[in-house]
C-alpha cells in the first residue's frame, strides 16, 4: 500500500493519475463500521477496475479544533491505522493534513481541492460523514458539489448492542474497563504499544517478573486494575496478567506514579528495550493495597489462574 501524505494545497504533483475509488473518514480505530465502509470502497474498486484508495486527516481533526481538550485517547497512533486499512487490501492511503485552514474550506473546495484533484471517480462514506467549513457537506448533497465527476455509495449504519458502532463508544468501553465488550465492536482486541523500561525489579523479588511496558503514543489506557491480556513480542503473542496502576501496596499517594506491567506467563528470558504490543482482552479485579508482599503474592497467584482459565476457556469456544 502506498502512503502520502498531502500537506498543503496544490500537493498536484504528488498524485498518480490513476482513477480512484476513495472512502472518506477519520477511522480512528477502523472499527466495524470503519471496515464496512473501506471494505465497499475496495470492492466496488475491484468491480470498476479503478485504484482503491482511503482519504483521512492528521492530526485528529479535534486536536485543531479543539486544541484546549487536549488530546489522550486516540485508539490508534498513525502507524497502527495504516497497518489496519493496508489488511484491508488498500491500494493508497491519503493522509490529509488537517489545520484551521483545511476546516474553512468550503465543501465545494474540499470537494474540488482534494477529491477531483485526486482523480476520485467513486466515493464512499458513512451515512454520517460531514466535510467542509461547518460540517455542510454531507452524504445528501454530495452529488451537488461533485461537477458530475464521480459517483458515490454511503454505507448505512453499523451497529451492535442496539447503537452505532463508534470511536465514541468504544472509547467510553475502554475508559470503564470493559475491553471485551470493546474487542466486540473492533472486530479485535483493543491494542496499545510500547517499549519495556526498566522498573523497580522488585517484581522478580516476588516471584512476579513483569514486563513495564512505557507508551509513546498518547493512548486511552484502560482504568487501573488487573487485566487478561496477550504480549506480542517480535509477531510471538504470550499470554499474561497486567497490573495498571500506582502499587499502593508499595507506593503511598505522594509518590504515585501509574505503570503498566505485565507478568508473561510461562515464561522466562529477557524484555529490556523490546518494542511490544498489548492486546486487552478481559478486566480481571481492580487494584488493592494489600498489608503485607505475602498477601499480594497470594493474589498474583490468584490472577495468574484467571488468566490461564480465560485463555483457555476462549481457545475452547474457538474449537
Ligand atoms: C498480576 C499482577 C497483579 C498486581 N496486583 C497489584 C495490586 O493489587 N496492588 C498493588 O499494589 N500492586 C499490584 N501489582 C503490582 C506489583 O506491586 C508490582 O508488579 C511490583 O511492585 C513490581 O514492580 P516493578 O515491576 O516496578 O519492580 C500487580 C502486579 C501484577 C503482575
Ligand atoms: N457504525 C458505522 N456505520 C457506518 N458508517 C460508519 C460507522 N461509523 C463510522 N462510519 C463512517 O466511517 C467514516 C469514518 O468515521 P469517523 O472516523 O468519523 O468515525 P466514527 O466512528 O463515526 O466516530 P465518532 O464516534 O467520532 O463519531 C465516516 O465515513 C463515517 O460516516
Amino acid at each position: 500500500m502506498e502512503r502520502v501524505f498531502l500537506e498543503k494545497i496544490p500537493f498536484i504533483e504528488k498524485i498518480n493519475s490513476n482513477e480512484k475509488v476513495i472512502a472518506l473518514g477519520d477511522f480512528d480505530g477502523v472499527h466495524l463500521g470503519h471496515q464496512k465502509v473501506i471494505q465497499k470502497a475496495v470492492e466496488i474498486a475491484g468491480e470498476k477496475g479503478l485504484a482503491s484508495a482511503v482519504m483521512t486527516f492528521y492530526p485528529h481533526p479535534s486536536v485543531v479544533l479543539k486544541p484546549s481538550a487536549k488530546r489522550v485517547d486516540f485508539l490508534t497512533s498513525l502507524e497502527m491505522k495504516a497497518g489496519l486499512i493496508e489488511k484491508l487490501g488498500v491500494d493508497i492511503l491519503f493522509f490529509v493534513r488537517f489545520d484551521l485552514a483545511l476546516s474553512q474550506l468550503s465543501p465545494q473546495d474540499f470537494v474540488d481541492n482534494y477529491l477531483i484533484k485526486l482523480h476520485a471517480k467513486h466515493v464512499v462514506a458513512g451515512y454520517d460523514f460531514t466535510f467542509g467549513r461547518m460540517a455542510r457537506g454531507n452524504m445528501n448533497n454530495i452529488d451537488e458539489y461533485s461537477r458530475s465527476m464521480f459517483s458515490y455509495t454511503v454505507v448505512p449504519k453499523v451497529e451492535m448492542f442496539g447503537e452505532k458502532v463508534s470511536t465514541t463508544h468504544i472509547r467510553a468501553l475502554v475508559a470503564k474497563g470493559a475491553v471485551d465488550d470493546a474487542a466486540l465492536l473492533l472486530g479485535r482486541p483493543y491494542r496499545t504499544t510500547g517499549v519495556v523500561g526498566h522498573g523497580d525489579k522488585r517484581g522478580r523479588t516476588l516471584g512476579f517478573p513483569t514486563a513495564n511496558v512505557e507508551s509513546k503514543d498518547a493512548f486511552l489506557l484502560p482504568p487501573n486494575g488487573i487485566y487478561a491480556v496477550r504480549l506480542i513480542v517480535d509477531g510471538k503473542a504470550m499470554a499474561g496478567a497486567c497490573s495498571i496502576g500506582t502499587r499502593p501496596t508499595f507506593y503511598d499517594e505522594m509518590h504515585a506514579k501509574t505503570t503498566v506491567e505485565v507478568y508473561v506467563l510461562n515464561y522466562s528470558g529477557n524484555l529490556y528495550d523490546k518494542e511490544v504490543s498489548i492486546d486487552w482482552y478481559k478486566r480481571l479485579r481492580a487494584e488493592k493495597k494489600f498489608q503485607s508482599a505475602d498477601a499480594l503474592i497470594a493474589q498474583m497467584e490468584k490472577d495468574k489462574a484467571d488468566t490461564s482459565g480465560y485463555f483457555d476457556s476462549e481457545r475452547a469456544e474457538s474449537k
